[in-house]
């Protein structure tokens, strides 16, 4: 149980955790923070969270924790603005995507040393619809957290910002931030380029829009993330860039070998490459 819990960003990510944090009479009050008055007015009458400030100065005093629920590049002015104001006790965690640029931030906001109480961290449950009408109580249910600690961060206070996320119903772990950026760069990052790039590989196609007349299941599950916030996935990719170009690389080199054995009728090798996929795959997903 927490006094009081502040949150930058009540959307998806941020509206949620409150949400399921409220089910769980975890926190004496929520307190949001953002740009937009009217998000925060809606907020409050879904639920969500018990009042709201548009500064962020107010925001943080007296919070026992700080959650970061904004798109990642707007989490560097954040730290800046709220970093001289904040409590000797208060933690500061994050949901970002990528987890080294958000480090980074932490670091230059708190003049190059970064302190025991900032828990960078990442729910891996989410979806393509965004802001606080899209908050559900139950989204980290049965999901992974990664919370990636340095050797500079309290293990109080990654004890705290755990025993946050498992209320929720998640299962926290903890990794290094680059083994973070690299796997979720192939895990997350990769399948959503790929989802932007071929919709719009489509929308050029030379019978116009009616080639979307012709969809069936595998079109809606294959593109389903090409839905997701344009400007969230925009700073996912300038913030983890060299992680995702490599992953990049990676599949447009299998991706070529794919085409040669297409172009070359290479039967056996075809059947091998989709045998292999299926394998992986039904292995992994059970449904
Ligand atoms: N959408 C998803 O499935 C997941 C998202 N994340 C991460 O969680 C974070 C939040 O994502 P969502 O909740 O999906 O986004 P969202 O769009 O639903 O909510 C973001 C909130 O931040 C506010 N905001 C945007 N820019 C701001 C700024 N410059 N200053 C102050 N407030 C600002 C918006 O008003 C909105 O309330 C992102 O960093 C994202 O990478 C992590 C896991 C899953
Ligand atoms: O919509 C989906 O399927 C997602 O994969 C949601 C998601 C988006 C971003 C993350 O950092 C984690 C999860």
């Amino acid at each position: 149980m927490i006094k009081k819990l502040t949150i930058f960003g009540v959307g998806l990510i941020g509206g949620s955790l409150a949400l399921s944090l409220k089910k769980a009479s975890y926190c004496e009050q929520i307190v949001g923070c953002s740009r937009s008055e009217a998000h925060l007015q809606r907020a409050v009458e879904l639920g969500v969270i018990d009042d709201y400030t548009l500064d962020p100065v107010a925001a943080v005093e007296g919070a026992d924790i700080v959650l970061l629920a904004v798109p990642i590049r707007a989490i560097p002015p954040i730290l800046k603005t709220i970093v001289p104001h904040l409590g000797a006790n208060t933690i500061v965690t994050d949901a970002g995507s990528a987890k080294g640029s958000v480090l980074a931030a932490a670091k230059e906001a708190y003049d190059g040393v970064l302190p025991p109480n900032f828990v960078a961290g990442h729910p891996i449950a989410g979806r393509e619809k965004s802001s606080v009408e899209a908050a559900i109580d139950d989204l980290y249910v049965d999901h992974k957290v990664i919370l990636t600690p340095t050797s500079e961060t309290s293990s109080e206070a990654v004890l705290k910002i755990k025993e946050m996320w498992q209320i929720t119903g998640a299962t926290v772990e903890t990794l290094a931030v680059k083994q973070h950026d690299d796997v979720l760069a192939a895990t997350s990052h990769l399948p959503h380029v790929l989802a932007y790039s071929f919709v719009n590989t489509l929308s050029k196609s030379e019978y116009g829009d009616a080639v979307f007349d012709y969809t069936a299941g595998g079109f809606a599950s294959f593109s389903r993330t090409a839905s997701s916030d344009p400007v969230m996935w925009r700073d996912i990719c300038l913030d983890n860039k060299t992680a995702i170009l490599s992953v990049l690389d990676n599949f447009q080199k299998d991706l070529t070998e794919l085409r040669n054995t297409i172009q070359n009728e290479d039967a056996d090798e075809i059947e091998q490459l989709f045998a292999k996929a299926k394998a992986t795959r039904d292995s992994i997903i059970k449904s």
